[in-house]
């Protein structure tokens, strides 16, 4: 099973990953996509699904027209590990081919 990853390395590691941020109050990373409109955002959560499916490690997330805000955490080891840093990635390159 995948580890927590410790404060420092959970830091570094968004320092490579644009717009996602630690949330307070819990072990979690998110970020809110904006897209040009409810198509964009919900083709960006159709090509995630597949990629989230795949890694079998999914997202909580929640739609409004063309915002689409994600909290990443891995719910069997208690927070952040590698695995939310790699779907994160993914999202962004997504995100990069929807907009
Ligand atoms: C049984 C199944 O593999 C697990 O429940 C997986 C599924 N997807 C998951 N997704 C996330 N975000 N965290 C998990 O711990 C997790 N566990």
């Amino acid at each position: 099973m995948a580890e927590r990853l410790a404060a420092e390395a959970r830091k570094q590691a968004l320092g490579g990953i644009p717009g996602w941020s630690e949330v307070g109050g819990r072990d979690a990373i998110a970020k809110t996509f904006v897209f040009k409109d409810f198509n964009e955002a919900f083709g960006f959560m159709t090509r995630a699904a597949l990629v989230a499916e795949k890694m079998d490690h999914h997202p909580e997330w929640r739609n409004v027209y063309k915002t689409v805000e994600v909290v990443l955490s891995t719910h069997d080891a208690g927070g952040v590990t590698a695995l939310d840093i790699e779907l994160a990635k993914a999202m962004n390159a997504i995100a990069k081919l929807t907009a």
